[in-house]
């Protein structure tokens, strides 16, 4: 018969959404135990996600230099691509952040088991490893079993890769020379991006008639018209199918009502992420592969000791956010399940890794609008006028801040350009601190920064 055990939490998923809790938890005194099948903390974005993909595009970053010499002085050839190389250094990068979080758990006390986790009721998990299974009865559980690549039900869909398949350890996919990227969302461009530096001719197959949804919509014009000048776009592209003749695959879509067809050596799925639950939840009500319900406390709507921090709620899928969220649910159960700690989502940035990159934070100026009328001020800084911009050749840019008319409070703060993503950073403080025009005047940022442009904007109530 199967042993049983009871711990204070359980945790099913080791990554952004399970693990900053669990050592919160562990340090506070509580008997934690976490099962993962990686073995090692960090999920999908160790695994297949933000880490390797930006080690790889660091490879692109550095290649993209070189066509910048000579605006610097300097002359040179532009580098030849190892991509076989390029992914032993993506692995290094990997299993160096591994054996960091390995001693990580080894000097804790939590429970670390690697394998899986199913549900059995609302007290009870099944945790089933390699050569053994048993049953954890627990006070408080988090399930934070993160998202997998969608694929889209078309015939062919199978012959497409994934970013899981580009970027795993030990990833073995062939450098494609004219990749067809289907879905202009975060993966689709951010991979357009990076593998048009390393020379490939990437066409991106969007359904909608925008890059990346929800942006504010300047950014969103920013990015099609930078990323087209190295990029085919398709927007409007309904994909039917993918079929594959020897080495080649063909693409065949509708674009205004007419069909095309084209050819590629590759092929990557990137049309979204879809939420993993684990196996036995319905018997908790609620249905497979569909986001669960949280409250903004992380708790599930029905269940309020349990919590499903990250990906698998579907709110925001970014790895920062799944930190938060996971920190949020921790505060909540060190608290006795008091609502502690309340998620605001809307203070979580994003950005996207493209060349250029793009950042925001807060309200669009599209939601602004909505929310307050024409009772808002939007103040933006050109990166034409900035001294590092100029001084790094890319004056095509720009931050622009959304206050409130009447308090003049930070709403939101969008920006196109360079370092967007570093940029961003100080901005989503003063949104969550709900910090004004003012604090952000009154504050001395390093010359000769772009940082600088966020004085620069907000002196504009403040001269
Ligand atoms: C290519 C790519 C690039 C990305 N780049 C960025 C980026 O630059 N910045 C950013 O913020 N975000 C990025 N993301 C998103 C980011 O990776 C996710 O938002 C983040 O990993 C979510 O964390 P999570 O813990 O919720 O889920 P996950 O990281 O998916 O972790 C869930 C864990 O649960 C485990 N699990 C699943 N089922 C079970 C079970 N039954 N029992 C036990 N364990 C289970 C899985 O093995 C996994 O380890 C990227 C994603 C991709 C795919
Ligand atoms: N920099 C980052 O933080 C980062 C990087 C990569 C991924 N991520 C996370 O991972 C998630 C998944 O990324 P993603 O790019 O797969 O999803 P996404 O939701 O960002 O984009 C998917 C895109 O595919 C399009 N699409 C859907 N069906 C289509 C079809 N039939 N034909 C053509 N296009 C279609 C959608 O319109 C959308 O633009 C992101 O939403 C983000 O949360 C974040």
């Amino acid at each position: 018969m199967a042993s049983e055990i009871s711990v204070d939490v359980a945790i099913i998923g080791a990554g952004g959404g399970g693990y900053p809790a669990a050592f919160f938890l562990d340090k506070s005194g509580f008997q934690v135990l976490m099962i993962d099948p990686i073995g090692n903390l960090g999920g999908n974005c160790l695994a297949e996600g933000c880490v390797p993909s930006k080690a790889v595009r660091e490879a692109s970053l550095v290649r993209a230099q070189a066509k910048k010499y000579s605006f610097f002085g300097l002359s040179g050839s532009v580098p030849s691509v190892d991509w076989k190389a390029i992914l032993t250094y993506k692995d290094n990068v990997q299993t160096t952040r591994y054996t960091l979080h390995r001693e990580e758990i080894n000097n804790s006390s939590i429970k670390f088991y690697k394998g899986i986790g199913k549900i059995v009721d609302e007290r009870k998990i099944e945790m089933i490893t390699d050569n053994d299974h048993f049953y954890v009865f627990f006070k408080y559980l988090i399930i934070a079993t993160g998202s997998c690549p969608k694929y889209l039900s078309i015939p062919g869909s199978h012959l497409a890769v994934s970013s899981h398949d580009l970027f795993k350890l030990s990833a073995s996919v062939p450098f494609p020379s004219n990749p067809i990227i289907i879905g202009g969302g975060y993966i689709g461009i951010e991979l357009a991006s990076m593998l048009e530096n390393l020379g490939a001719k990437p066409v991106i197959l969007e359904f909608t008639d925008n890059l990346v949804s929800g942006l504010d919509r300047e950014l969103s014009l920013f990015l099609a018209h930078r990323l087209k000048t190295r990029v085919q776009i398709e927007f409007g592209a309904k994909v039917e199918c993918i079929k594959k003749e020897k080495e080649k695959f063909e693409v065949n879509y509708l674009k205004n009502n007419q069909h095309y067809s084209i050819e590629s050596d590759l092929v990557i799925m990137a049309v979204g992420r879809e939420c993993v639950s684990p196996e036995g939840i319905e018997k908790l009500g609620y249905a497979t592969a569909k986001p669960l319900p949280v409250t903004n406390t992380l708790q599930l709507f029905d269940f309020p000791h349990i919590y499903a921090p990250g990906d698998v709620n579907g709110k925001s899928m970014l790895f920062h956010s799944a930190v938060l969220q996971s920190r949020v649910a921790a505060h909540n159960i060190a608290a006795g399940g008091q609502p502690l700690s309340r998620m605001d989502w809307k203070s979580v940035p994003y950005a996207v890794f493209t060349e250029p990159e793009i950042a925001g934070v807060g309200l669009t100026e599209e939601e602004a609008l909505h929310l307050y009328g024409h009772n808002i001020e939007v103040v933006k800084y050109d990166y034409a006028v900035d001294s590092r911009a100029e001084i790094l050749g890319e004056t095509e840019g720009f931050i622009k801040l959304i206050f409130d008319g009447e308090n003049k409070r930070l709403l939101g703060a969008h920006i196109a350009g360079i370092e967007a993503s570093q940029l961003i950073a100080p901005l989503a403080l003063a949104v969550r601190q709900r910090l004004d025009a003012e604090a952000l005047a009154h504050v001395a940022f390093p010359h000769p920064m772009i940082s600088e442009g966020i004085n620069k904007a907000a002196r504009t109530f403040s001269p």
